[in-house]
């Protein structure tokens, strides 16, 4: 195939859909036979990924590689930014965590030319294996305060010699102002690297719009690439936990309600979205003590911060609510954070997370949890235990598929020195996880355990009467390549197609 540019999707400014439109363009290129790879810089993110060699990634990153059909890899996403207060963040660079910076520590410019050479050389590497890279700036291109320890948006784009399109979101307003005035703040030299724009987010016809194209056009001197309406009912990972301000909140009749607690360091929110389209199963999101009382199944989430958020849980009374609904017969689980929460005590003497040195837990398993300063990353495959299998029937002939997850952590949990050992999983590699208390009590430390059909089917076999004629469970691979693919047709019927093609083979 012939080679390509680098294309780079910058953005006026965050959220105008920047790694959506990037995960459209690396189907796109796949479709039409190309070798793509996404690429970005640095990513400000709790939703992380597993690579297949163990280290950690951005998900948005993880997706886009999906849609482009190759494995992940840390070259993908170099830098990773975990926010752990308002003011720190876990700095995590070739897939492994090297500290905790405050933001002021970080911006400095010191160590800033260090960080630098590590992303080029991440993004050298990943173009000297991959055609053509789809690349994806972060926030907007004209933090021009910034400009000079940037790492992520024009410096990149120059370094990898990429063509721009500048993303705009015309649904939040003032598209000409944002796409004119970021154009008009860059320095020539990193003008001419914009060689288009794209409007995004667009509601309602396009036709009259027309005219808004040709003034963009004339003002800028550069051309539309295409305008890119506002979709539905295409179901493709979001970036980040504010989607989740869409989410619903209340329980539903006639359905197992499945209470997700949110945990204002809530991470790995991507475990709850094949449960939320399963046809037997509302899920929703709360910290409302009422409605978590009214949940069947109830799950604690992953935490960057388990003592913080612990620590909040017990303060409004979220932790008290479930204890209670777990007497009065929820089924309990925990995932990552949520597991540790669920157990004894949590122990952080070296202060890995914070301040807090020790907490007491939920009680509900007899397990206790110590951080580390070890993270722990990897991609898993798993089964169920023998101990969690006994009173199921799903397993009865012996066989079990392999289940497969991932692990991104710093805490060891151990049962606490009088209790049985009982894994919930039992790992691969002839490690074990979790804990399995009951059917109505368990936790584990596999992100992604619940993209498993036969889990969900695990976690809801004693509600059957409850669903006795709802729909069956679904492939989440196959939806996911579904929802790839209409993405890609979306965009691909709304962009000038073979102007981006000239565009990335015309040398400047
Ligand atoms: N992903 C998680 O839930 C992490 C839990 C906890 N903060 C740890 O690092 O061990």
């Amino acid at each position: 195939m012939e080679k390509l540019h680098p294309i780079m999707f910058a953005g006026t400014g965050s959220d105008v859909g920047k790694s959506i439109i990037a995960a459209a363009f690396c189907r796109i290129f796949r479709q039409d036979g190309y070798h793509p790879a996404p690429f970005k810089a640095q990513n400000m993110a709790l939703n992380s990924y597993a690579t297949p060699e163990g280290l950690e990634i951005g998900r948005a990153q993880a997706v886009q590689a999906e849609a482009a059909g190759v494995p992940c890899h840390t070259d993908m996403n170099p830098l990773l930014l975990k926010p752990s207060s308002d003011h720190t963040s876990q700095v995590v660079l070739n897939g492994r965590p090297i500290g905790n910076r405050s933001a002021y520590e970080y911006f400095r410019v010191e160590g800033r030319e260090e960080l630098r050479h590590e992303v080029c050389s991440a993004f050298d590497r990943l173009a000297s294996r991959y055609n053509p890279i789809v690349m994806e700036g972060a926030g907007s291109i004209s933090e021009i305060n910034l400009r000079d320890t940037d790492l992520v948006n024009l410096p990149m784009a120059l370094h990898a010699g990429a063509d721009v399109i500048l993303v705009g979101d015309i649904d939040r307003g003032g598209v000409f102002a944002s796409v004119y005035g970021s154009l008009m703040l860059l320095r020539p030299y990193e003008r001419e690297r914009i060689k288009g724009i794209l409007i995004n987010k667009f509601r309602g016809d396009i036709r009259l719009f027309e005219s808004g194209v040709k003034m963009l056009e004339e003002l800028c001197g550069i051309p539309v690439v295409g305008v890119v309406p506002y979709y539905k009912d295409i179901y493709i990972e979001e970036e980040d936990s504010l989607a989740l301000a869409t989410k619903s909140v209340q329980t539903e009749q006639g359905k197992v309600n499945i209470a997700v607690v949110l945990l204002r360091h809530l991470s790995n929110f991507t475990d709850f979205n094949v449960l939320e389209r399963d046809p037997r199963v509302h899920l929703f999101y709360t910290n409302n003590v009422d409605e978590l009382a009214k949940a069947d199944i109830i799950l604690l989430p992953g935490s960057k911060s388990t003592l913080a958020d612990l620590h909040e849980l017990r303060r409004n009374g979220v932790a008290q609510a479930v204890i209670r609904a777990h007497r009065e017969g929820a089924t309990v689980m925990g995932i990552c954070g949520g597991y540790q929460i669920m157990g004894q005590e949590v122990c952080d003497p070296d202060h890995v997370e914070g301040e807090i040195e020790r907490l007491p837990g939920l009680g509900l398993l007899p397990v206790s949890t110590h951080m580390t300063g070890e993270k722990i990353t990897r991609q898993i495959k798993f089964r169920l235990s023998a101990a969690a299998r006994e009173n199921s029937h799903l397993f009865t002939d012996g066989m079990q598929a392999n289940l497969e997850g991932y692990e991104i952590h710093m805490g060891t949990t151990v049962p606490v020195y009088d209790a049985p050992v009982s894994p919930l999983n039992l790992l691969e590699d002839g490690g074990a996880d979790g804990y399995f208390l009951d059917r109505t009590c368990i936790g584990t430390y596999i992100h992604g355990i619940l993209d498993n059909p036969s889990f969900i089917d695990f976690l809801l076999e004693p509600f059957a009467d409850k669903i006795a004629d709802a729909g069956k469970s679904f492939d989440y691979h196959q939806f996911k390549e579904e929802q790839y693919n209409k993405l890609a047709d979306h965009v691909r019927s709304h962009v000038d197609l073979p102007l981006i093609y000239k565009i990335l083979t015309t040398h400047d």
